[in-house]
């Protein structure tokens, strides 16, 4: 006999752990971290402060976040070795096919990448927030063909990651948008690139393992993949008449549309206000941008047809032309998620293997039961 009735299909509603970074009410679209909701640490604080918090569990104090940043900046410069990999990898790759290898790479030449102990674990979690940066610059610069541009130590974080992606120094509103993204993108309490994340790290295995699977759990189309597939979405609408009736046909259809709905979400995500009103904010003074037309209608139909569904804009619905209206090509659209997410990686590894257990769920077998080997000649 098999019982069925009690799986819990991709998992949903299972605790497994306790956190005290991220709580998420879906119902009610509220997220916070540390308590503090996240209008509040888009307006008023920043990604460095943020990852410090969510590494440490508390607000830093000044000279706690002013010793982290001063961190990040040491630990901006990537080995060389690194560079050359990056530079080497064939043209026309997905940059998140070069960040999963380039992760991997990165922990081939820190000698403290096996080290399992929380302080090891905080340290090289130092090291990757700042790397990504410059990793995913790298990449794009060296798919372009073009110069790989080295980090300056006097931009934030979120600017010297647009000067090292672009070789120009951003204007300071554009800098300060971009940290903005970053923050709202930081962390997300059980999504499945942190569980993947912890999943690696119950095993005890080491942080470059853990965040290597996680960019490869954050590259799908379901997950942070769905900001880069908004933009396909965008294109193939093409202009705002359009998009009225694309979106029809796709419900119609039954056809999943990209950037909404969500596994906990069941009201609007509160990231995707914060975003769509950057994204009006932009699209206003630039008097120039068809895609915030686009989904102000695909957001208005998809509501009208399945809010009462429970099916409402997620993060990665207008993300997408914060990123474009900055100048970036789609295909970086999840590598800047993963820019974002390495801090609520890092810190969620470190917060559950202070307790660990390893992660082994299990399924209901239905296959065949009493049966015998068959000889590979007596099969038909
Ligand atoms: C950062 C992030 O990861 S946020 C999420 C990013 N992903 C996307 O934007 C991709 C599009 N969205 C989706 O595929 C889903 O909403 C998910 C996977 C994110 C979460 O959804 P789940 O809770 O697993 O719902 P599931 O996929 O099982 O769908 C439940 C029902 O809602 C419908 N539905 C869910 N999302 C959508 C959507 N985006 N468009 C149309 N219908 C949808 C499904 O078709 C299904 O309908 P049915 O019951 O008639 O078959
Ligand atoms: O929480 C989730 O399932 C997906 C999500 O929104 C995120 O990771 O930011």
């Amino acid at each position: 006999m098999t019982n069925t009735a009690n799986i819990a299909k991709g998992l949903e509603g299972v605790l497994f752990t306790e956190t005290r970074l991220t709580f998420i009410n879906g119902a009610e679209g509220i997220l916070t971290h540390l308590g503090i909701p996240i209008q509040e640490w888009a307006e008023k604080s920043t990604f460095e402060e943020l990852s410090l918090a969510l590494l440490d569990g508390e607000l830093p104090t000044a000279a706690e976040l002013a010793r982290f940043d001063a961190d990040l900046k040491a630990n901006r410069a990537v080995p060389q070795g690194l560079l050359d990999v990056i530079s080497a990898m064939p043209r026309g790759i997905h940059p998140m096919q070069a960040l999963r290898t380039a992760v991997s790479y990165l922990g081939l030449l820190d000698p403290q990448a096996e080290e399992t102990t929380e302080e090891a674990r905080r340290a090289i979690a130092i090291r990757m927030i700042a790397q990504f940066a410059t990793v995913i610059a790298a990449i794009n610069r060296a798919q372009e063909g073009q110069e790989i541009v080295a980090p300056r130590m006097d931009l934030t974080h979120a600017g010297n990651f647009l000067y090292m992606l672009t070789g120009k120094e951003p204007t300071e509103e554009q800098a300060r948008l971009f940290d903005i993204a970053l923050v709202l993108h930081a962390d997300h309490g059980m999504n499945a690139s942190t569980f993947t994340a912890i999943a690696t790290a119950s095993t005890l295995s080491d942080m470059y393992s853990c965040i290597t699977s996680a960019v490869g759990a954050l590259k799908g189309p379901l997950h942070g993949g769905a900001n880069e597939a908004v933009m396909d979405m965008l294109d193939e609408v093409g202009t705002p008449e359009n998009a009225e009736a694309y979106i029809t046909a796709k419900l119609d259809r039954k056809e999943k549309i990209m950037g909404v709905g969500h596994r906990v979400y069941k009201y609007f995500d509160p990231r995707s206000r914060v975003l769509r009103d950057y994204a009006a904010h932009v699209a206003n003074k630039e008097g120039k941008s068809n895609y915030y037309q686009i989904l102000e209608t695909i957001e208005r139909v998809v509501v009208e047809r399945m809010g009462s569904r429970g099916i409402y804009p997620n993060v990665d619905f207008y993300s997408g032309t914060v990123y474009s209206d900055l100048g970036i090509r789609k295909e970086y659209f999840t590598p800047i998620f993963a820019l974002a997410r390495i801090s609520g990686w890092c810190a969620s590894v470190i917060e559950y293997t202070r307790d660990n257990r390893l992660l082994r769920p299990d399924a209901v077998y239905t296959g065949a039961r009493d049966q015998h080997y068959v000889p590979l000649q007596e099969r038909q």
